[in-house]
C-alpha cells in the first residue's frame, strides 16, 4: 500500500482515492483524443543531398537516451492520465504464428474495452472510454479483426510486405498489400529490405517504398525499418529520411522480431529525421516504436521522449502509436493501483 497523500478537504476527511483519480485524472487528460487524421504525407521526389552527409553523434545520442526516464517522472493523477494516454496510442498487436480468428476476435474485444468498466468508472471515464490506437495482424486476420471491431472506429492494422524479413519479390509483396486492404485494413505496415540500406542503394529504397504506397491506396503507410538490422544510427536516420520521401505516413522501428528492437538511441535519430522533414517540407509524420516494450515505465518513457523531443502533437494517436502485444496489462495493472492502492497479479490482467 501507498501512503495517501491526497489533499485533506474542509471536512478533515481524504476523499476517497477513487474519487481523487475520477477527479484529478480527467482533468489532465487532453481534450480531444483523436483518431488516425485523413491527412496523408505527399512525399517528395529523392532527395539525397538532405541525408547524404549526415553525421550522427553517436554519444550525444547515447548519453540523452540514458537520462531519459531518469530526470522526469510523472506522478499520482498525471501518471495515472499519461497511461491512459498510452493506450489510446497502442497499436495492440498479435503476429504469431498460432494466431485464429478466435484469438484476433478477443484482442478485439480487449481493444474495445482495454481497462476493466470498475476502472473506467473510478477514473471517471465513464462517458469516454479509452479505446486503443488499433488492432496490428497478420494479413489473413484482418478480415475477423474488421467484423469484431465493426462500429468502434477502432483501425486494423496488417503487417504486409513479406513481413518481418521483406525478402519475397516484390510483385508479391505489393500483392500482399493490396488483399489486407481489400479484406479491410486501414493501415499497413510494411516491412523494407533491409539490404537497400546495407548497400547504400537509396533509389531502389525509394521506389519500393514508393510502390508500396501506391499499392496501399487509402490505407496509411508505416514503413517498418527493421532498425536492429540496419548497424549503424547514420544508416537509421538515412532509411527515415527515405522512407518519408518516398510517402510514409509512419516510420517505426522494428518488426519486434529482430534481436534488437525500439531502443531510445534508435528512436532519438528517427525523430530527429522526423524534426528535419518537417523542418524541410512542413509534413509532420507519425512515429511508432514496436518491439519489446512491455511495461508501463516503457509507456511513459516514450511519451516523455515525444513530448520533449517534438511536443503535443505527437503525443496523439494519429502522429503516434506504440507497437505493443504485451503492455496493456501491465498499464491496467498500474491503473488498478493507482485507483485501489493494491496490485493485482499479473495473471489477472492476463490479456495483451
Ligand atoms: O509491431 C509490433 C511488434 O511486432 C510488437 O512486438 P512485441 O511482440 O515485442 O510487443
Amino acid at each position: 500500500m501507498t501512503q495517501d497523500s491526497s489533499p485533506i478537504q474542509q471536512d478533515g476527511t481524504r476523499p476517497s482515492r477513487a474519487k481523487t483519480a475520477l477527479q484529478t485524472v480527467k482533468s489532465v487528460l487532453p481534450k480531444a483524443l483523436v483518431g488516425p487524421s485523413e491527412h496523408r504525407n505527399p512525399g517528395t521526389a529523392l532527395k539525397p543531398e538532405w541525408f547524404d552527409t549526415i553525421q550522427v553523434n553517436l554519444s550525444a545520442i547515447e548519453r540523452r537516451a540514458a537520462t531519459m526516464g531518469t530526470r522526469r517522472s510523472v506522478k499520482k493523477n498525471y501518471q495515472a492520465a499519461w497511461l491512459v494516454k498510452a493506450i489510446t496510442c497502442i497499436d495492440l498487436t498479435t503476429l504469431a504464428g498460432d494466431d485464429t480468428p478466435g484469438r484476433v476476435h478477443r484482442l478485439a474485444m480487449k481493444a474495445r474495452r482495454p481497462l476493466r468498466d470498475d476502472l473506467v468508472e473510478a477514473l471517471g471515464l465513464g462517458d469516454a472510454p479509452p479505446k486503443v490506437g488499433a488492432v496490428c495482424v497478420y494479413p489473413t486476420m484482418v478480415a475477423p479483426a474488421v467484423k469484431a471491431l465493426r462500429g468502434s472506429g477502432i483501425p486494423v492494422a496488417s503487417v504486409a510486405t513479406g513481413f518481418p524479413a521483406g525478402l519475397t519479390p516484390l510483385p508479391q509483396r505489393l500483392a500482399e498489400i493490396r488483399y489486407a486492404v481489400e479484406e479491410g485494413a486501414g493501415e499497413i505496415d510494411i516491412v523494407i529490405t533491409r539490404a537497400h540500406v546495407l548497400l547504400g542503394e537509396w533509389q531502389a529504397l525509394y521506389d519500393e517504398v514508393a510502390a508500396m504506397r501506391e499499392a496501399c491506396g487509402p490505407a496509411h503507410l508505416k514503413a517498418i525499418l527493421g532498425t536492429g538490422d540496419l548497424k549503424t544510427l547514420r544508416n537509421v536516420y538515412k532509411a527515415s529520411m527515405v522512407a518519408m520521401q518516398a510517402g510514409a505516413d509512419f516510420i517505426k522501428t522494428s518488426t519486434g522480431k529482430e534481436d534488437v528492437n525500439a531502443t531510445m538511441p534508435v528512436s532519438l535519430t528517427m525523430i530527429r529525421a522526423l524534426r528535419d522533414y518537417g523542418d524541410l517540407t512542413g509534413e509532420r509524420v507519425g512515429f511508432k516504436p514496436a518491439g519489446g516494450l512491455k511495461t508501463a515505465k516503457d509507456a511513459l518513457n516514450w511519451l516523455t521522449l515525444m513530448k520533449e523531443e517534438l511536443g503535443h502533437p505527437w503525443l496523439q494517436p494519429d502522429l503516434f502509436r506504440i507497437g505493443a502485444s504485451s503492455m496493456l496489462a501491465d498499464i491496467e495493472r498500474q491503473l488498478e493501483h493507482h485507483v485501489t492502492g493494491q496490485y493485482a497479479s499479473a495473471a489477472h490482467h492476463a490479456m495483451a
